[in-house]
This record gives structure tokens, sequence and C-alpha cells, in this order.
């Protein structure tokens, strides 16, 4: 199976890791308090967790074994897909075109992102049409991973649209299927022995992130440190995150913590790396500020914050487009357009004095 943690060679156990909390998701479901208590302490110190009993196990499977065959496609043929330097997320990522740090490093993964609205569209495309072995398993593999991975995001949303006070409803109207949106199911592949960044430091641009490891290579950096540490791939765990347009919903509430793709440790390394993820992001026209008028609790936060440090003066989809724009190397010209890839120019406050620990 593509990228299965393979007995000969398991997770190393002398590597720094983070230890994430286990939140049950049938719990949390169920509106269990400790289950809720535990997710918003997850989402409000680290931003990330692991989640079990998610119940998207066998799709997830399918998922790895379908990104294995697109991304094993001729290159000539997945180039007629390629996302290209515009901003444009959708379609197939080549390896080496976007920059892994200020360097202009140049990156050594593949990657292959399908619309969520293409998939629930289909077979009618909203965004873009995609390689045939996608459209092969639209139906038997991706519409189902995407329908259930929007219903395990959505879960979680409400859940934290309660524990910031908002009202009922005010988190998911920015997510309705309505407009279109940024959501999107994605599949990376690094090569084998590598020694070099996979995937450079960064926040990610949307709401909640639903992420399925089986090798190691993750790292976290926890706020307040400057230490990466590896996030172990459990059997059968998610690994969930907050993204930067829920930091940014809960005026800084909730977390986005920065994080990166390493090869994969130890004997792992000799192995190719798959991942698959899904992105839940805003509607397109939703502008990304704190949502204080609708939460006491996230206005007396934010009063206490330097001015904008919460508004970003953008939609998502233009704040998406931004960053990915400033991420691929046709479009550098220096180590400031790395800089602005990172997407905290508007709070005046550059992330590299924060990662560097001057702020
Ligand atoms: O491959 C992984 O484990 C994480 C990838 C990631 O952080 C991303 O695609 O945003
Ligand atoms: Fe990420």
């Amino acid at each position: 199976m593509p990228g299965l943690t393979t007995a000969a060679a398991p997770f190393p156990d002398d590597v720094p890791t983070h230890p994430l909390v286990v939140i049950d998701y049938e719990l949390l479901a169920q509106g269990d308090r400790h289950e809720v208590d535990a997710l918003w302490k997850a989402g409000t110190e680290l931003g990330f967790w692991y989640l079990k009993n998610h119940g998207v196990e066998w799709e997830v499977d399918q998922m790895f074994d379908m990104g294995a065959e697109t991304l094993d496609l001729p290159l000539d043929e997945l180039m007629k897909f390629e996302q290209g330097d515009n901003g444009n997320s959708f379609g197939y990522k080549a390896r080496g075109t976007i920059q892994t740090d200020a360097n202009g490093t140049r990156d050594n993964v593949e990657f292959l992102n399908i619309a969520q609205d293409d998939v629930l569209s289909w077979p009618h495309p909203t965004h873009r049409t995609y390689p045939s072995t996608v459209n092969a398993h639209m139906e038997d593999t991706i519409i189902p991973f995407v329908r259930k991975s929007m219903q395990v995001n959505n879960t979680i949303l409400t859940i934290f649209e309660r524990q910031l006070g908002l009202p009922q409803g005010a988190l998911a109207q920015l997510h309705s299927t309505e407009e279109p949106c940024g959501s999107e199911a994605r599949c990376i592949k690094t090569p084998p022995r590598q020694s070099s960044t996979g995937v450079g430091e960064h926040t990610d641009f949307g709401t909640l992130t639903f992420l399925h490891n089986r090798l190691g290579g993750l790292q976290v950096m926890p706020p307040g440190t400057q230490k990466w540490l590896y996030v172990k791939p459990l059997p059968g765990h998610a690994i969930c995150n907050v993204g930067d347009a829920l930091a940014l919903f809960s005026g800084g509430i909730l977390r986005s913590s920065l994080h990166r793709v390493m090869p994969p440790p130890g004997a792992q390394s000799q192995f190719e790396r798959y991942s698959i993820a899904f992105f839940t992001r805003p509607r397109d026209s939703v502008v990304l500020r704190a949502l204080w008028e609708g939460s006491e609790m996230i206005a007396r936060t934010v009063l206490q914050a330097p001015e904008g440090k919460y508004d970003t003066g953008s939609t998502s989809a233009e704040w998406i487009a931004r960053r990915i724009k400033k991420l691929r190397l046709k479009n550098r010209q220096g180590p400031e357009t790395w800089y602005a890839s990172l997407g905290t120019e508007h709070d005046g406050i550059s992330r590299r004095r924060c990662v560097r620990g001057a702020v």
C-alpha cells in the first residue's frame, strides 16, 4: 500500500515528538462534555489533535490508492492539469515549483488538489477538470471521502462556534455550499531518500484540516517555542488542525500553528511518502476578520490586541490566491516574497520575527 508504515520501518523512538491529545469523534458527535472540553483545550493551545473513530478510515485507504495511481501517471499527462503561477490551488502541483524557505530552496513534493466544488457538482466541473484516474474514482472514492470529511469538519466547526459564544450557524454559514469556496482534497507524494524539506514551514490557509499520515515527516512548532517536533502517525488516527481563517474568525482564540514536512525519520526515509488531506476553507467572498460582533469572548480578545491584527481586509479567495502565488518560484523576487506567502502582512508583525523569537 502506498505510504504504509511497514513493520520493517517503524517510526523511530529516538526522535523528538509532540504528543497530541486524542479526541474521539463519536463522543464529540454525541456532545460528550469531557470530549468537547478536550477539543477546546487542543484548539486553543496547540491547534493540533488526533481524531479517532472518525468513520472515514476506508475512504482514506481508497484515497491513498487513488493518489498513488494518479501521481504515477506520466509527467506530461499530469502537466496538462498543473495549477500554474497565478495563485490557483486546484489541479496538479509539479515538483520543484514552490519555495520552501526564505532562500528560495526548491521543494521536492508533488501534489494533486481536487476542489470540493468539483466533487459536489460532478460530473459537471465547477472550477476545472482532472486526470483520468481522478474521474475514474470520483464515484467510488472521492465523493464519499469528501462528503464524510465535510461532515467531520462541520461537526467540529459547530462545536467551536458554540464554545466561542457565536450565534448558531454563524461559522457554518461562512462555509455553506451555495457559493464557490477554496475547500479541497489533497494527495501529496515525496520521493524516497530525500535530505531537504518537503513542504516548507507554514500555517494552513483555511478553516480546518483533516490529515492522514502513514509515514512520519510532519513536524509542528508549538507556539512560544523554537523547536520542531515530529507528529507520530498513529494507525486509524487522523491529525486535525486549525487553519488561519478560523484563527482570524476567533480573534486568535483558536490557534493555527506552524508546521512543515521533513523527510520521514530513521529507516522510514527509504520509502516514498504519501499523505492525504482535506481542507475546509470559507466561501470565496467571506472576508477574513474576527467575528467580534457575534461573540463577547471574541470582542474582549480583539480589544486587547493591536489594531488590525485580526482584520486582513482580504476575502478568503484573495487570501489563498495571494499566498499560493507568492510560494511559486516563478513569482519570487527575493526573501520578501517568501515572507509574504506566510500570510501575516496585515498585522504588521512579520512571521519571520515571530519564528526567530523576537516577538
Ligand atoms: O503531508 C503532511 O503531513 C502535511 C501537509 C501539509 O501540511 C499541507 O499540505 O498543508
Ligand atoms: Fe499544512
